[in-house]
């Protein structure tokens, strides 16, 4: 809850520190999914605002407050984005905007259940993201059953440029399954330099 208003979150964390939440801001309202009976889109765009974290979670981190909003995480390195499972299937998706900003690493946290054909449509959303703009996208989607006839199935994905590099089960009884790729991020600064350069005028 922020401001009394009820959002879908993702927490980013690092070593018992709270990075930022970001909350989701296009909905899944569509088939199975009615998100916006609990929850309300964050829709002030590159808003950051400060959140009081609630005493029990303040003993754990030390901290107090922390950002709130739509906001990447800039490093020394680089610069991380994240996006929540529908708007990546979002004409108006936030990879878009983000890439043009920079952000080089795309997160996805997903819970997309399991339909004919569907992983491919998940493979090609990324692809296409990533084909445009460059980057590297790393997807995460639950796997398993909730609860009722719902299967979520997976496939976990690192992609870069375009090409898919590490792809997880589909179907599997594991709890657990990790799954990696070593990539160079100067991959994604030539590839931008080179074949996404959205403000070039088309002659
Ligand atoms: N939970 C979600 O946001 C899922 C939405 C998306 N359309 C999917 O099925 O993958």
């Amino acid at each position: 809850m922020h401001h009394n208003v009820r959002y879908n979150c993702r927490v980013l964390f690092l070593n018992r520190k709270i990075l930022l939440i970001r909350p989701k801001m296009l909905m899944a309202n569509h088939g199975i999914y009615r998100e916006m009976r609990w929850f309300s889109p964050w829709s002030r765009l590159r808003q950051v605002e400060e959140y009081f974290l609630p005493r029990m979670i303040q003993e754990v981190t030390g901290q107090d407050t922390v950002p709130f909003g739509d906001c990447v995480l800039s490093t020394k390195d680089t610069c991380i984005g994240t996006e929540i499972c529908a708007e990546l299937w979002n004409p108006n998706s936030p990879h878009i905007q983000m890439g043009l900003d920079g952000v080089e690493i795309f997160t996805n946290s997903s819970a997309s259940h399991h339909e004919l054909r569907k992983a491919d449509q998940r493979v090609n959303l990324i692809k296409s993201a990533t084909t445009k703009s460059g980057g590297i996208y790393l997807y995460a989607n639950q796997r398993g059953c909730d609860g009722d006839r719902v299967y979520y199935d997976g496939c976990a994905m690192v992609v870069i440029n375009g090409d898919v590099v590490a792809h997880g089960a589909q179907f599997s009884l594991d709890d657990v399954e990790v799954i990696t790729a070593t990539l160079d991020l100067e991959d994604v600064r030539s590839y931008r330099g080179e074949l996404c350069q959205p403000h070039m005028e088309v002659i």
